[in-house]
């Protein structure tokens, strides 16, 4: 589903690389987290899969393509097989959830039909049945995270990438936002979440992925968090 091929990025102005010849391979329907330090390139991987940057030298493929080859009008259709979730939610706080989660659909050309019968489904999905009227404020923050959940599935794409869903989250909360995710992963949608959240990491022994300095430093696959601050 995901292959990086000796991939190094290094961005204009930098002298260290923030990605240094990875190699690598997620297949359809895994789960993998994506741990390291602050700055050791966890973002920078994310932003290859979504091609919002290029590897500098190395190539990666996602769901069968090339990205770097992709001419640009295909990005979009690239990004549609792909739902993100970030730590601060990103929500339209104008829309009710109903409406954020029809947004998506409604922006790569769905039919109302469609809509009407895929949002109601998601937001029971996600545990918000009967909660669709309520605007973004009116939620907790766990259930904030669940509207964003729902947004980035309500397509049902191949790959959920989460770049710290549970970072503002406690720890309760958490667990039930990761009780989500798995049961998302157990559809075959491929998840890749970056955390600095330990606790999580040990608890779901699922395959861990560490960089450290750009470098791919460890590969495990029921692996814990195992690196200190
Ligand atoms: N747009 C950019 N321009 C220049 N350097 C960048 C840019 N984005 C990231 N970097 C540098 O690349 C390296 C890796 O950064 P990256 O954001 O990928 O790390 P990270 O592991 O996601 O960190 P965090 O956990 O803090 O989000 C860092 O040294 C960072 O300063």
């Amino acid at each position: 589903m995901i292959r990086f091929d000796k991939v190094s990025k290094t961005y204009p102005g930098q002298k260290r690389a923030a990605l240094d010849e990875i190699d690598l391979e997620v297949t359809k329907g895994e789960f993998v987290f994506l741990v390291g330090a602050s700055g050791s390139g966890k973002s920078t991987f994310l932003r290859l899969i979504l091609r919002e940057t290029r590897p500098s030298t190395g190539n990666v493929y996602v769901a069968g393509k090339e990205i770097n080859k992709l001419s640009s009008w295909k990005v979009p259709k690239l990004r549609r097989e792909i739902g993100t979730v970030f730590q601060d939610f990103r929500l339209l706080p104008n829309k009710s959830v109903t409406e954020n989660v029809a947004f998506a659909l409604q922006v790569i050309g769905k039919s109302r039909q469609e809509i009407d019968q895929l949002v109601p489904e998601t937001l029971e999905m996600v545990g918000l049945e009967g909660k669709g009227h309520r605007m973004p404020e009116e939620l907790s923050g766990g259930e904030q995270q669940r509207v964003a959940i729902a947004r980035a599935f309500v397509n049902r794409p191949k790959i959920l990438i989460a770049d710290e869903p549970t970072g503002n989250l406690d720890p309760t909360t958490s667990v039930g936002i990761m009780k989500l995710l798995d049961r998302i992963n157990r559809t075959d949608t491929t998840v890749i979440m970056a955390t600095h959240d330990s606790s999580i990491v040990d608890q779901m022994r699922k395959r861990v992925i560490e960089l450290n300095e750009g470098r791919l430093v460890r590969d495990e696959a029921r692996g814990i968090y195992g690196y200190q601050n």
